[in-house]
């Protein structure tokens, strides 16, 4: 993959912030389960690191915190004048998906006041990407455009927010170069993780652009405030490229900001100010640091979650109001990421589609992993849960406790192995004697406890803290089954252009064989072939990202086909001798 990389960064040169290994968790994959969490806190630690002396902006960077306030001005503008505006956020995966959580938070937050909702979120693939991984569409330029045109019809002012951790998605690029055209309505706003001159610079078929020369433009938009970048940098993910981690986090984190500061300017009449942008970034920072204070809560998940996806059941998350979304959007990640089942993790949540408000309604009949509500858990997942299973309840004082009584007394008639993760504000007796008998039926409860006069909403304190541990404990959980080698994601599916080039690389710097060799193995896997066709060889990497759909292990095959030599069949009956994926690897890996 391309990047335009005009300064040489420290170590890899070649890959942008977002895509390196991260040198804290090198060693993640032979790691206890209180390792994995101390290494995932140092690494989520490093989102707030202070920029000075550094080639890179961060966070607390002066260029960040000034460009937050000017978007959070435009913001204020819109819900000054609403009439034919719309705000537009929009992303890939998780990007999308977070896109989708926090339109929804707001538009909630406006309807409280009477206020239409003015959020719009757009996530590539459409609806069914909320809940499943749908890679491919992430490809698609032409798409992204043609779902923002849409939505936008009519409208006199828009403000779009594309969302790419790691400026690299195209269908993010073909949203963001229609906005620099169309610079009377639209004006553009970039969220990303990476220096602008890392943006990805590889050719996406059938257009003139790339995301780095979009970038480019809309840096000279920026000069006279049409475009606005906010790309600070947030070190490199704890398992390498696994952008749903602290890129997400970081999403979460500026853009609640923005958005906050914009709707207090306007409904509470608190002018939008450098130092209030500021507190509400620390108030993050000391959400981190308060969720890793319960390390040791958040190990025994991770070594229960573990055990349970080791011994081939299920990791379960049962949650309430937008933690359960936070909860969905988790399990989500885990088959692009670890290649894992759809089984392997699952969220629900209290009320499924009819408090979601999402803009395709109820997804229930496109298959079971869409039935995401507290019913379809009891129906289809109760009657099958033994103690190898582990079931989380999420939730916060706000919620119904009653329920979450109810729900977890019928699950401890299934299993014990049943734990909790709780929210509170200091001073808030109610839900106290409910929360003992929660705890009784609990084999461990994450009790967390919030300063009610700490500044920032508590809800989206609650909700970043639920998304730590979660990503805590469905990766610590996936390193442990051996889904993880050293910190890269082994299994990874190949099923678009940035995974693609991520599994190619991942198999030259584990086999050390040169990329063409590494690619023609990679495709082998791919189409499940001992030789290359014609035919393949001459298609394009969308055909080959499309193919992969449909095979699994495409990675490790390839991996040991390289390094052993073997035909595909004798590396697929390797792997099946040795199912836990880091060890078939690592015993070839050892021995060549
Ligand atoms: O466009 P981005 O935000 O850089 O990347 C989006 C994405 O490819 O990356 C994530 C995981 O790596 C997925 O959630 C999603 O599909």
């Amino acid at each position: 993959m391309l990047f335009c990389v005009s300064q040489a960064p420290d170590y890899e040169p070649t890959l942008p912030v977002s895509e390196k290994t991260n040198p804290l968790t090198r060693d993640i994959d032979q790691a206890s389960a209180s390792s994995i969490v101390k290494m995932l806190k140092a690494c989520d630690t490093q989102m707030f690191q202070e920029g000075a002396g550094r080639t890179y902006q961060r966070l607390f960077s002066d260029q960040v915190i000034t460009t937050m306030m000017e978007v959070a001005k435009r913001v204020e503008v819109i819900l000054k004048d609403p009439e034919d505006s719309l705000i537009v956020l929009s992303g890939c995966g998780t990007s999308g998906r977070l896109a989708f959580l926090l339109g929804s938070g707001f538009n909630k937050e406006l309807r409280k006041m009477n206020q239409n909702p003015i959020y719009f979120y757009i996530i590539a693939g459409g609806d069914r990407a909320l809940f499943s991984s749908q890679e491919a569409p992430e490809d698609d330029p032409h798409l992204g455009t043609l779902s923002l045109k849409k939505i936008c019809e009519g409208k006199k002012r828009v403000l779009f927010v594309g969302i790419s951790c790691g400026l690299s998605a195209p269908f993010v690029a073909g949203q963001l170069e229609f906005c620099l055209q169309h610079p009377d309505v639209y004006t553009p706003v970039l969220i990303g993780f990476n220096p602008a001159h890392q943006a990805r610079d590889e050719h996406i078929p059938g257009c003139s652009f790339t995301f780095c020369s979009v970038v480019q433009r809309m840096q000279e938009f920026a000069k006279s405030q049409k475009a606005f970048l906010i790309n600070p940098a947030v070190g490199p993910e704890a398992i390498s490229g696994s952008s749903r981690m602290k890129g997400g986090s970081a999403t979460k984190i500026l853009l609640e900001i923005v958005l906050s500061a914009a709707h207090a300017a306007t409904f509470s009449h608190t002018p939008v100010t450098y130092k209030g942008i500021l507190q509400h970034m620390r108030a993050y920072e000391a959400t981190v640091d308060m969720t890793y204070a319960q390390s040791e809560g958040i190990t025994t998940l991770v070594e229960a979650a573990g055990q349970s996806l080791r011994c081939g059941r299920s990791v379960c998350y049962l949650g309430w109001g937008s933690l359960a979304l936070l909860a969905l959007i988790d399990a989500s990640e885990c088959h692009p990421t670890f290649g894992a089942a759809y089984k392997d993790v699952r969220g629900f949540i209290n009320g499924g589609y009819r408090d979601l408000n999402n803009s395709e309604g109820a997804l229930t009949s496109l298959g079971p992993e869409f039935g995401i509500a507290h019913e379809d858990f009891l129906h289809s997942f109760l009657p099958s849960l033994n103690d190898q299973d582990i079931v989380l309840l999420i939730y916060t004082h706000s919620d119904d406790v009653s329920e979450v009584v109810k729900l977890a007394r019928r699950v401890r008639e299934k299993t014990s192995n049943l734990h909790a993760v709780y929210h509170q504000s200091d001073g808030d007796p109610a839900a106290s004697l409910q929360q003992e008998d929660i705890s009784k039926l609990c084999l461990s409860t994450l009790d967390f406890t919030w300063s009610s006069s700490a500044s920032g909403c508590l809800l989206h304190m609650w909700e970043l803290s639920t998304k730590l541990v979660l990503n805590a404990v469905s990766t610590g959980a996936h390193v442990l089954k051996g889904k993880i080698y050293r910190n890269h994601m082994i299994d990874v599916q190949v099923t678009n252009s940035k995974l693609y080039h991520r599994a190619t690389r991942l198999l030259q710097k584990l086999s050390g064989c040169p990329e063409p060799q590494c690619e023609e193995v990679l495709l082998k896997a791919v189409y499940q072939v001992e030789e290359l066709s014609m035919d393949i060889t001459s298609s394009d990497i969308t055909r080959h990202t499309h193919a992969a759909r449909n095979t699994t292990q495409v990675v490790p095959l390839a991996l040991v086909c390289l390094l052993t030599g073997c035909s595909l069949m004798e590396a697929k009956s390797h792997i099946k001798r040795q199912p836990i994926i880091r060890e078939a690897v690592a015993v070839i890996i050892d021995m060549s």
